[in-house]
């Protein structure tokens, strides 16, 4: 396989409805797409960062010039002629592992196109369909949120995750406990919103039996989260620090984590989520498949990886209509909470022409 350019494509898609975090409230995506075209195939690539920094340091026009600038014309220059190959000449770059993971997701869609396998089977998959849980965010009052999980629950989510910060906690999951009963599967989110002096309030939270707290504390406090671990019962899970295999190995050896939510965009691509998962399934960690809002190309790789084995508990991969009123690819539905795994080449879905012209901001095509 032979990579003749990149094309680098933004597009903008309308959210259903605000969603609030800890970090900010999005209303569309603004998602920086990715077009390799090689001399077989071409294949996909989805960068998951937001337009500004405030999830990680990337931010999407920052993504879109490191391509540009640095990423793409290495890879040109190396010759790269498959997925294993983008990481490896890409590593003497430090960090942008959301643009790098793009790259390297758009040469994988090629080459497994090119070969006839699918990411899930390329992954190691073990599975043919995989539970959906939901993310819900902040809301104005608790009517409004306990409306909104009924709503989830009634369209058959396996698992609720409610975003949470200081004054929007306790209270809320209370509500929904009294509200949806002791058997819904139920977490909470945080994204850094906390610090170890917070430890005593969060600990108010074990009285709900939730099945983790993620990431309450900042990206780096990976001691604070092994210190909060002895005073919260509440399993801690961490998404922001775990930012590659060796990051993960630490907070495990620390132990600052009990469950790893893996995102692909965020530890450098599905190749590094992939070797993480193998490194949590042998430390008896638990992970499951964490969201950036993807489009359809995202939500297809994100799908095949939750096929792993080691992907034990519901991870944020909801149906296209959460987000979306219309998505890029063919719509994802949930069935029975399920969402199935594509087992066409590649990604096994591409962008619909009439979506892709409708929905970009901005299109440009690199060669080699
Ligand atoms: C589904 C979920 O909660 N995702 C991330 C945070 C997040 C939240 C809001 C977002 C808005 C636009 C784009 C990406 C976003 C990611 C998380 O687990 O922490
Ligand atoms: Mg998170």
């Amino acid at each position: 396989m032979k990579i003749k350019g990149f094309e680098l494509r933004r597009v903008s898609m309308p959210l259903v409805s605000p969603f609030r975090t800890s970090f900010g409230t999005q209303t569309e995506r603004d998602i920086l797409l990715v077009r390799a075209v090689t001399d077989t195939s071409e294949g996909w690539g989805e960068c998951v960062t937001l337009p500004d920094p405030i999830y990680s340091p990337e931010y999407a026009d920052g993504a879109e010039d490191v391509m540009r600038r640095f990423l793409i014309p290495t890879l040109f220059d190396a010759d790269v002629a498959d997925a294993n190959a983008v990481g490896e000449s890409l590593k003497h770059f430090k960090g942008h592992r959301m643009a790098k993971a793009a790259l390297e997701m758009a040469v994988l869609d090629a080459e497994l196109r090119a070969g006839g396998r699918s990411f899930a089977r390329e992954l190691g998959g073990v599975r043919s369909s995989v539970p959906s849980g939901v993310s819900v965010g902040i809301m104005d009052t608790i009517p409004q949120l306990l409306d909104a999980v009924g709503g989830y629950l009634n369209a058959g989510y396996v698992r609720i995750k409610l975003k949470i910060e200081p004054g929007w906690d306790v209270q809320p999951v209370r509500a929904v406990r009294e509200r949806f009963g002791d058997d819904v599967l139920l977490q909470v989110d945080a994204n850094t919103a906390y610090t170890l002096g917070d430890a005593r309030h969060l600990a108010k939270l074990d009285a709900f039996d939730l099945l983790l707290i993620e990431q309450p504390l900042e990206e780096e406090d990976v001691i604070g989260h092994a210190e909060l671990a002895r005073i919260v019962t509440t399993p801690i899970c961490l998404d922001e620090s775990i930012t590659s295999a060796q990051t993960a190995a630490a907070a495990i050896k620390l132990g600052a984590t009990s469950v790893i939510n893996i995102k692909p965009g965020r530890v450098g691509g599905y190749l590094e989520a992939r070797r993480i998962h193998d490194l949590a399934v042998a430390n008896g960690i638990p992970v499951w498949c964490g969201g950036m809002i993807e489009s359809g190309l995202g939500r297809a790789a994100n799908v095949a990886l939750a096929s792993l084995p080691g992907f034990t508990l519901p991870g944020d991969i909801s149906a296209s209509d959460r987000f979306y009123r219309a998505d890029l690819t063919p719509a994802f539905v949930m069935a029975d909470g399920h969402i199935d795994v594509l087992t066409g080449p590649g990604l096994g879905v591409e962008p619909i022409a009439e979506m892709l012209d409708e929905l970009t901001t901005s299109t440009e095509w690199i060669p080699a």
